[in-house]
């Protein structure tokens, strides 16, 4: 097991705004929130007894390049200090762990080479790309969440679901220039990051891994164990933990440590550290507003606009059964911007939706285009649409609410519409990351003495694993994430049962397409027989 340790976050907060899934509204109310468990802390990934995943071809396919840093820092003979002595106890924690943390980050630096893993969901590049990167989310069992006895149906159907959906996907992919930005924009927010970085006296190399796309975490993990990396800090840039993303992410790379503990003690000694949430940071609120702020002055009344926050919603079960953190965390980040906003003097009305949902399933409500359609009858005029689950601009920002729901808000009766954008390389958010790296360095492979000190700290003690456990009840009946989907005739049982999976499902389809009734036919995924 690697080593574990959670960096502290601020206390949990009591909220005055009641977030309700069948309103459309937010109504302020005095009674606190129930209180939740903080993510705002930091823990590590554990060779857990997750199973062998098949299929990677780390070597081959290594095409990333680390970011490169430029600044030069003096290196001290001197060991690094024990952090946990500086960095346990302390109840009023964040300040006093921050002039700490100033006072030692220069020692701590010293004769180690600190990496930084960006964690993003990747995108297709080209129209091509389209299919099998969709078979890539769509074969992730964290995605589409089949119990463990149908685990063999996942790529079969991953195969299938991808097949169906390409088409419409390349079209939105086709609109919005032919390919997605995200690899663009995440290579771009990880050089200013080693900027920050540098500039905050930290050289660290700064890494990309993509959950679906180039340059995939695997990837990111072979050039970090070329690079001699010591100490990582693994920042997934989802400001919101969800099972379906972050949690993802943190699974396959979990499964990535544990499967090469056979071949390499490397990753069992890189002494590394996981940020799993930062919505709560002061830097990432105010850089939102900031920019909500910028937004609103463009209406002819600014103070008469509707904020309208959007996020990437996920299957309701996901939330309820689950224990997904991400509806809480949202609506908590949205509470923080608009607390930022009085503060500004704006007392703006605001409304949370959920957008993007797909397949038959429930997702969390309100969605979005409903709430459109609902604000326009409500009289509503002038909206301003906030994208709040990401933090770069990608096929949902551009396509989705820039033409589907702008489209929508017209149609529904509103007069005038802007759109907030994603944060991309906006210094202040960039600045805070950085320090959110920083503030995470001394937990880097700091170890619990005890169970009790995990309990009685300020700076809680944990591990991926756990954190996995706490946010998702029903992780262990999933099966281990797939890494990457090989075709051909190799000799695995898996690939046996996938195979005869698929012909199962072929044999569906071809009676789905030749009856005109199924599965398919009630999704809407294909046409009705005329
Ligand atoms: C916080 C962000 C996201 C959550 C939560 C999330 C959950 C989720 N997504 C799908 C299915 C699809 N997502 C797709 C694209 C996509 N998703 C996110 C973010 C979240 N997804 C981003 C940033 C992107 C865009 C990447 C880009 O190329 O620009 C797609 C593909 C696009 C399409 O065909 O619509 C699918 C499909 C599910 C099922 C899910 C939760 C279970
Ligand atoms: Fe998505």
């Amino acid at each position: 097991m690697l080593h574990v340790r959670l960096a502290p976050g601020p206390a949990p907060r009591n909220l005055s705004r009641r977030w309700d899934s069948s309103a459309y509204l937010h109504s302020w109310c005095s009674v606190p929130c129930p209180s939740r468990l903080s993510l705002s802390r930091t823990y590590s990934i554990k060779s857990s007894s997750i199973g062998s995943a098949t299929g990677l071809c780390l070597g081959q396919c290594c095409r990333i390049k680390p970011l490169s840093c430029k600044c030069k820092l003096g290196r001290s003979s001197q060991p690094p200090p024990d952090s946990r002595q500086h960095f346990s106890a302390s109840s009023s924690a964040s300040e006093a762990v921050l002039t700490a943390q100033s006072d030692i980050r220069k020692l701590f630096v010293a004769n180690e080479k600190i990496g930084v893993l960006l964690l993003n969901l990747g995108g297709p590049e080209t129209l091509d790309d389209v299919q099998p990167f969709l078979f890539n989310l769509f074969a992730d069992p964290d995605i589409i969440r089949l119990p463990r006895v149908f685990r063999f149906l996942q790529k079969p159907l991953a195969q299938f679901i991808s097949v169906a959906r390409a088409p419409k996907s390349k079209e939105g992919y086709a609109s919005i220039g032919g390919g997605s930005p995200l690899r663009q924009i995440t290579d771009a927010q990880g050089e200013a990051l080693m900027e920050a970085l540098c500039g905050k006296d930290i050289p660290a190399k700064v890494y990309v891994g993509m959950r679906y796309w180039h340059p995939f975490t695997e990837e990111a993990i072979e050039q970090i164990k070329k690079d001699g990396i010591t100490k990582l800090v693994v920042l997934p840039l989802y400001p919101q933990f969800s099972i379906s993303t972050s949690g993802s992410s943190l699974r396959l790379l979990e499964s990535i440590f544990s499967c090469n503990v056979r071949e390499d003690e490397y990753l069992v000694n890189m002494q590394h550290t996981v940020i799993p949430s930062w919505y709560q940071r002061e830097g990432y609120i105010k850089a939102m507003t900031t920019l909500i702020e910028k937004e609103l002055l463009k209406f002819p009344k600014p103070q008469k606009v509707m904020i309208f926050f959007s996020a990437h919603g996920v299957p309701l079960a996901y939330v309820e059964e689950a224990g997904d953190p991400y509806k809480a965390e949202m609506e908590e980040c949205v509470d923080l911007i608009m607390e930022e906003l009085e503060k500004r003097g704006m007392a703006n009305p605001c409304t949370l939706a959920y957008q993007s949902r797909v397949g038959p399933v429930e997702w969390l409500k309100p969605y979005t285009d409903e709430t459109i359609i609902a604000l326009g009858q409500r009289g509503v005029k002038s909206l301003l649409a906030v994208p709040i689950s990401f933090v770069s601009e990608h096929i949902e920002t551009l396509e989705e609410i820039d033409v589907e729901y702008k489209e929508l808000a017209l149609q529904s009766g509103i007069k005038h519409w802007g759109r907030v954008p994603a944060l991309g390389c906006e210094p202040t958010f960039i600045s805070d990351l950085a320090d959110a790296v920083i503030e995470s360095l001394p937990y880097v492979g700091a170890m619990a003495v005890s169970n009790l000190e995990a309990r009685q700290s300020l700076v809680p003690l944990g591990s991926v694993e756990e954190l996995l456990a706490v946010y998702d009840s029903k992780r262990d009946m999933l099966p281990p994430p797939v890494i990457v989907w090989e075709w051909g005739w190799t000799k695995s049982a898996e690939t046996w049962n996938g195979r005869a999976a698929m012909l199962a499902v072929l044999a569906l389809l071809v009676l789905e397409v030749t009856t005109g009734q199924g599965l398919l036919h009630q999704w809407g995924v294909l046409p009705p027989l005329p």
